[in-house]
């Protein structure tokens, strides 16, 4: 049966620290970084909190403008705590959260629908914890507990962590659920399914970086 509503997790380290292997791009093509880095979550925080199925969005960061985006998005924000990095970030992010149904979202999903994660969220109740690996198909974007603790294995290869530790994989038809943006390449991918409006925006007043991206009208 399905379950919700779902609370969903997104974590988010400091811009400063965030996305360095975008920035050949970001230096390239002179745009703002954590203009880039912000665009991003803005996106995937706006598709999960249009989400039907989700009630709650909790971004998991010590970063003002990361909290103050997504205040204005409609998520709650909490402290990046314990400060040891992403899995207990998530694990704090999930207890503060509450709720039955809990999921951990990857932060760096601007072509993400909010259909598309309705879609696996409805999926994942075929098992207490379930993932989707990413469009590389070795990392993770979602991973979903139901009445059970959420256990975040992400890092290098976490799909195959997620697995390993009794989590079911999900497939479906999702490409933006799936294409997390790590390098320029993944960007350019993201930008050619259609990306969020805060990414959209950042490209329009970016022409430069829309070139590289083959973004440019
Ligand atoms: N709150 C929180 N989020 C984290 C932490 N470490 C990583 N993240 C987030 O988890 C996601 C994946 O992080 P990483 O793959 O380590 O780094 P990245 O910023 O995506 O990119 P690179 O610098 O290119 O490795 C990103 O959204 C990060 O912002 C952490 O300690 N706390
Ligand atoms: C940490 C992960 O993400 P990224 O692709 O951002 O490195 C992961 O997939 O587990």
């Amino acid at each position: 049966m399905a379950v919700h509503p779902w609370s969903v997790v997104v974590p988010a380290k400091r811009l400063a620290v965030a996305k360095t292997r975008l920035q050949p791009l970001t230096g390239a093509s002179g745009a703002d970084h954590r203009a880039v880095v912000l665009a991003l979550l803005a996106d995937t925080v706006a598709a999960a909190v249009a989400c039907p199925l989700v009630g709650s969005v909790v971004v998991v960061t010590d970063e003002p403008l990361a909290a103050q985006l997504a205040g204005g998005l409609g998520a709650r924000t909490v402290a990046d705590e314990p400060d040891r990095g992403l899995n207990p970030a998530l694990e704090h992010g999930a207890r503060a959260a509450g709720g039955a149904a809990v999921a951990a979202l990857s932060s760096d999903l601007p072509a993400l629908r909010p259909a598309e994660l309705a879609a696996a969220l409805d999926a994942a109740s075929a098992a207490p914890r379930c993932f989707v690996t990413d469009a590389q198909g070795t990392g993770t974007t979602l991973l979903t507990a139901v009445g059970t603790p959420l256990r975040p294995r992400f890092g290098r290869d976490s799909a195959r962590a997620h697995r390993d530790d009794g989590a079911l994989p999900l497939t479906g038809d999702w490409p933006g659920l799936l294409r997390d943006v790590d390098t320029p390449a993944d960007l350019r991918a993201a930008v050619h399914l259609g990306v969020g409006t805060r990414t959209s925006e950042l490209l329009r007043s970016s022409p430069t970086l829309a070139v590289h991206l083959g973004a440019a009208r």
